[in-house]
């Protein structure tokens, strides 16, 4: 049974404005199956109503034109051949989804990486995840979230200083415009439900609410997703805009923008952890985040 439905309501079918439907009563979708394009989405424009309240009117602020990480991000994400932004990943590497690009980027982590990392899960405690809410509260909502998660220092020790220095350099950045990384657990029916990166998503006008520039959290650009472990039963991370499921691959991380070029909220890359259906499979991803700045 789908727990999230993507549904285009025939006035607005025309227009290319696909509304979701979220059922709060339950998790995200169980269909999930190895990554795959939906041509009916392929070719979905960025939504130009964005709404330019007095609330979000202080889009993105992008890096100056001339810096590589203004070039990379444009080549990423708002250009069809990433070909010389990717030039530097020496690892294979796939264009998942076109408009939003979306890519997956095959062993960007290191199976001694990945091992000194579940050392962490053994020692430390992880915490209940909680989502972001109105006026920069934050709150555990087991409708919406039941993962858990683990942050680290920046530079806690090499390996992590190296998985930042390796994130920084993919996408022409210093390491401290990152957010410390994070690990993240589900466990068998844990997930964590359909969310932008960046901001709220309201979904009645189908709009990503970006956070005023003063809120205590740093704004997320870009956000690269690595999977510590296999996992076939369940627990991809969905797209439902994009129609794209990607399952997670032990070492392989998935990439994406929160931003359109104008410095708006991408609303298309709207995605969800969806839970892990047997015992056999915990789930554990680490975020790694391209921040505006701190
Ligand atoms: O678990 C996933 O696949 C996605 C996690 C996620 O979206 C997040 O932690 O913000
Ligand atoms: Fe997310």
């Amino acid at each position: 049974m789908s727990k999230a439905t993507v549904a285009v309501p025939a006035k607005e079918a025309a227009n290319q404005h696909p509304q979701i439907t979220i059922d709060q009563e339950a998790p995200p979708s169980e269909e999930a199956t190895t990554v795959t394009i939906s041509p009916d989405h392929a070719s979905h424009r960025p939504d130009k109503r964005l709404r330019r309240t007095p609330r979000n009117t202080q889009c993105i602020r992008f890096p100056p034109k001339t810096s590589l990480c203004y070039r990379r991000l444009n080549e990423l994400f708002f250009s069809a051949t990433p070909d010389t932004a990717l030039s530097s990943y020496k690892k294979p590497w796939r264009k998942v989804h076109a408009e939003p690009n979306i890519y997956v980027l095959e062993n960007f982590l290191t199976t001694k990486e990945i091992s000194h990392l579940m050392d962490f899960v053994a020692t430390k405690r992880f915490q209940r995840s909680f989502v972001d809410g109105e006026n920069n509260t934050s709150s555990i909502d087991r409708w919406h979230r039941t993962s858990t998660f683990l942050s680290f220092a920046k530079q806690h020790d090499k390996t992590i200083a190296t998985i930042e220095q390796r994130a920084a350099d993919l996408l022409g950045i210093q390491p401290r415009a990152l957010e410390a990384l994070q690990l993240v657990r589900y466990e068998q029916g844990q997930f964590f439900g359909i969310h932008h990166d960046l901001g709220i998503y309201d979904e009645e006008e189908d709009t990503v609410e970006l956070p005023p520039k003063t809120t205590w959290s740093p704004r997320r650009l870009v956000t690269l997703f690595c999977y510590l472990n296999d996992c076939s039963e369940g627990g991809a991370t969905y797209f439902p805009k994009a129609q794209l499921r990607v399952q997670p691959v032990a070492g392989s991380a998935v990439l994406f923008s929160n931003v359109l070029s104008d410095g708006m909220p991408d609303v298309r890359t709207l995605h969800a952890g969806e839970p892990p259906t047997s015992t056999q499979c915990v789930k554990y991803g680490l975020n790694i985040w391209f921040c505006e700045e701190f």
